[in-house]
């Protein structure tokens, strides 16, 4: 039997509670290294005399490690920061440059508030990764259940529920407005420059998409650049590209490119160190910028309250305000399916104790200790943020090694005010119509009433013509996806010949598909 303490936080007994004994197991099968570094702490953690323990917490703890065999802890008491052994905590991205930076990113941020703890960067290869022909759209047909961006992140969130990773960091624009059930985004970190940029071929001497010759091919996949630009630019040709960056950048440059330039978030190739790479950034009105564009989104097991604890600090309340509105507006236009939107958003910070909230006449939830972590954006007291106070908790590990616990008391609260300004923008797929809709800015005083904006922005979009336009968008997306269908099954009618059990399985599959497709379930639309 191994001595050890509550605090010396055995990364399978605490990071990995939220759904004790299954994931206790699936833990110590799948991250051999952490249960290394588990024990790497009990062998270097030297308990303090017990002269050093107060009454107060003087309370035995027993709880179950991994392997299922039963540890008696020794006396739960309070430890210096630095005296800590180290917990491992997991984060979970995508494999790509930018997505493995950004992590790191968020990765060091942490390790400099817990620095007796361990943040280690994993990837996985998401479903989008692997496949780079099939159009997304057919990676994951229109649904309401399955919106198609989710192809970034489903895999990802199945691994953090299952406690093989214990946070998520993405790219915020890649993450759907509506998070899976028992997932949701702990903090955004600071924004970098949320615009889009013209990236013209390396040796061609263009500087703006002005410049660019009739009928000049411009690379990018996204609906919303080449809505807008469409109308814009006219002359200009757009086709799709798919890739990481690097390839993608590869592709403008190599010999026999048909491509003149490409169009990127500038945060992304900020990232990736090749801003050099930016022409010039393209902003509004010509291009509207996407929801969550240049931030990240940090996720987390909702009421996984250790971790919770671990992110007080890395989100900027800023960046989390303005996406709130953001996000919040795309999630009332959207519908279940990636739309030619785009928006723009300022924060202007003011005097809490001389500004009258905008929105005073909306109601609320009110906050409890386990709302959601953003809820609390901006209004935490600041010293509530001390890394100290992570695992000083009582309760971090009980007898029967349950979750540890979402803190009960709410924290203490400050005031805050700031002024919010969103401008959205609503494209037709071939840029003919477009409606812009840039009320005046409100003051918000926290991260529900930030949201409550952005809902309104939509709602007055819709009225202003928007509705009509994404209407119109769902009836082309799913004549074309149809069409797409269609084709595949054909595609897959030849290749199986009747001879091969796999082929025919995935005709099946498509047919079944097809039939979905033009089933009642799926009238849904836009709201
Ligand atoms: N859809 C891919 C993607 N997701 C996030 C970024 C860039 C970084 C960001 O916008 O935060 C990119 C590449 C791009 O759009 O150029």
């Amino acid at each position: 039997m191994q001595q050890t303490c509550p605090h010396s936080t055995n990364p399978t007994s605490y990071s990995r509670s939220p759904v004790p004994s299954k994931m206790s197991t699936n833990h110590a099968s799948t991250s051999k290294s952490a249960l290394d570094a588990s024990r790497e702490a009990e062998s270097l953690f030297v308990p303090p005399a017990p002269a050093s323990r107060t009454d107060s917490s003087s309370e035995e703890y027993a709880y179950m490690n991994a392997t299922g065999s039963r540890i008696l802890s020794s006396t739960f008491f309070e430890l210096e920061p630095t005296l800590r052994p180290p917990t491992t905590f997991i984060l979970g991205t995508r494999k790509s440059e930018l997505a493995l930076t950004q992590t790191q990113l968020v990765a060091d941020a942490l390790s400099a508030y817990h620095v007796s703890n361990h943040f280690r960067v994993e990837w996985m290869k998401t479903l989008g990764d692997r496949n780079q022909q099939t159009p997304l759209h057919l990676l994951t047909p229109y649904s309401q259940q399955q919106p198609a961006k989710s192809l970034w992140t489903d895999e990802l969130e199945a691994k953090l529920g299952s406690g093989h990773f214990d946070i998520l960091v993405h790219s915020l624009k890649d993450v759907p407005t509506t998070l899976k059930e028992g997932c949701e985004i702990a903090c955004i970190p600071e924004r970098e420059d949320p615009g889009d940029a013209l990236v013209v071929r390396t040796g061609l001497i263009y500087q703006t998409l002005d410049d660019l010759p009739d009928g000049s091919i411009i690379g990018t996949g996204s609906v919303r650049r080449v809505a807008q630009l469409k109308r814009a630019y006219p002359k200009l040709k757009f086709e799709d590209m798919r890739g990481n960056l690097n390839t993608r950048l590869a592709k403008l440059d190599a010999p026999d490119s048909k491509y003149v330039a490409l169009i990127l978030a500038i945060a992304g190739l900020a990232r990736i160190n090749c801003g050099h790479r930016i022409t010039n950034p393209i902003r509004s009105p010509a291009l509207f910028h996407a929801v969550g564009q240049g931030a990240l989104g940090v996720e987390i097991r909702t009421g996984d309250g250790r971790v919770r604890e671990t992110m007080r600090g890395v989100g900027h309340w800023q960046t989390e305000w303005r996406c709130a509105a953001e996000r919040a507006c795309l999630r009332v236009l959207e519908g279940g399916c990636s739309v030619p939107v785009g928006v723009e958003s300022t924060l202007e910070e003011l005097d809490p104790e001389q500004a009258q909230g905008d929105l005073a006449g909306e109601t609320f939830s009110p906050l409890e200790p386990d709302s959601p972590m953003l809820w609390f954006s901006g209004i935490v007291e600041s010293s509530h943020r001390l890394p100290s106070s992570l695992p000083s908790t009582p309760g971090i590990a009980t007898p029967t090694g349950e979750a540890y616990p979402v803190n009960r008391v709410l924290p203490p609260l400050r005031k805050r005010a700031a002024k919010l300004s969103l401008s959205t923008c609503v494209t037709s797929l071939d840029g003919s119509s477009q409606v812009v809709h840039s009320p005046e800015p409100v003051v918000v005083r926290n991260y529900q009433e930030a949201e409550r904006f952005g809902e309104l922005c939509a709602k007055k979009i819709k009225q202003l013509g928007g509705k009509e336009i994404l209407d119109e968008v769902t009836r082309i997306r799913r004549e074309r996806e149809r069409k797409d269908l269609e084709r595949a099954i054909e595609k897959s009618r030849e290749q199986a010949g009747g001879t091969k059990q796999k082929d025919g399985d995935e005709h099946q599959g498509l047919q079944g598909l097809l039939q979905s497709l033009n089933g009642p379930e799926r009238s849904e639309g836009f709201q």
